[in-house]
């Protein structure tokens, strides 16, 4: 029997860190072992073996590593029934469905995937999913530190892919652009039909505006994450929550009753 599967609601959840010696990894690991009921068994960097996670016992799994590693991760994780928190960016409609795919055999398991644990991120993503519909124009700016290796950022992506979809079933067309001629990337990146800009910036974390637009007025969806601590009662709600979600969730709003 797996540990995951053993676990006994009086014990602390043991919790291993995936990228541990990160700006997130190494955050999280100081929140789960300041916690009383989570204990930090496996703090795993990029040259252990994940191996590592099964030798330890561990339930749940953070996963703050690189969009180049997390697939390989998850697999392991599903493959020993060990549950994931999955904060890496990088996700596509497509890895989403290898996840659940590999959930399939696994009934049990959760596997919890979310673009940003930071309580305002995830209010401000479903403010801007309520706003989309009554408003014709609508573009997206991130913000974040120089060491950022994605563009845009996931918060961005699932914003857009939230907004572009409160617009669809609105029946609004395209926003309203005469831009004909272009210097390459001037418009930002298109996503749904969404302009998202990024910014990387010495001194920023990580930011988001989402601006509307329209006929006599502007609406401006602003989050600043200014420490990465920003993100850690999420993780931890999400620690906690995990084992009691089987399958395949996207973004932490579920767990929140949002
Ligand atoms: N969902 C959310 O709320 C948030 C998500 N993020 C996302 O989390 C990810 C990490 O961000 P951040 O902490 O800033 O990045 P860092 O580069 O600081 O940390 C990533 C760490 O993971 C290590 N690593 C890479 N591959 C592996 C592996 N296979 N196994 C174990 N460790 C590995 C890296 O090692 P090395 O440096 O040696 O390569 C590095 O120490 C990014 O995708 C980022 O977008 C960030 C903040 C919040
Ligand atoms: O790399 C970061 O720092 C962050 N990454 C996540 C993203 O890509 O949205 C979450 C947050 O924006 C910080």
């Amino acid at each position: 029997m797996t540990a995951a599967a053993a676990r006994s609601a009086d014990k602390p959840i043991r919790v291993g860190v995936l990228g541990a010696e990160g700006r997130m990894g190494s955050e999280v690991c100081r929140a789960v072992d300041a916690a009383e009921d989570t204990a930090l068994v496996a703090a795993v960097s990029e040259n252990d073996p994940l191996s590592t996670l099964s030798d330890a016992g561990v339930e749940v799994v953070v996963d703050f590593t690189h969009p180049d590693s997390v697939m390989d991760n998850i697999r392991f994780c599903v493959d020993q029934g060990i549950h994931c928190v999955v904060g890496t960016s990088g996700f596509t409609a497509e890895r989403l469905a290898t996840v659940r795919s590999w959930l399939e055999p696994r009934p049990e398991l959760g596997v919890l995937v979310a673009p940003n644990f930071a309580i305002g991120a995830v209010l401000s993503m479903r403010f801007a999913e309520l706003a989309a519909r009554y408003y014709e124009s609508v573009e997206i700016i991130e913000l974040h530190h120089p060491r950022k290796a994605d563009a845009p950022s996931g918060t961005a992506a699932r914003t857009a892919e939230l907004v572009a979809e409160a617009r669809a079933a609105a029946k609004l067309g395209p926003v309203p652009d005469a831009t004909t001629h272009e210097t390459d990337g001037a418009r930002g990146a298109d996503l749904d039909g969404v302009r998202v800009h990024s910014v990387r910036l010495s001194g920023l974390i990580a930011h988001q505006e989402v601006l509307f637009g329209t006929e006599g007025e502007t609406l401006t969806i602003r989050h600043d994450s200014l420490d990465r601590k920003s993100f850690m009662p999420g993780v931890l709600l999400a620690v906690r929550s995990v084992p009691n979600r089987p399958g395949l969730t996207v973004g932490l709003e579920s767990f929140l009753e949002l």
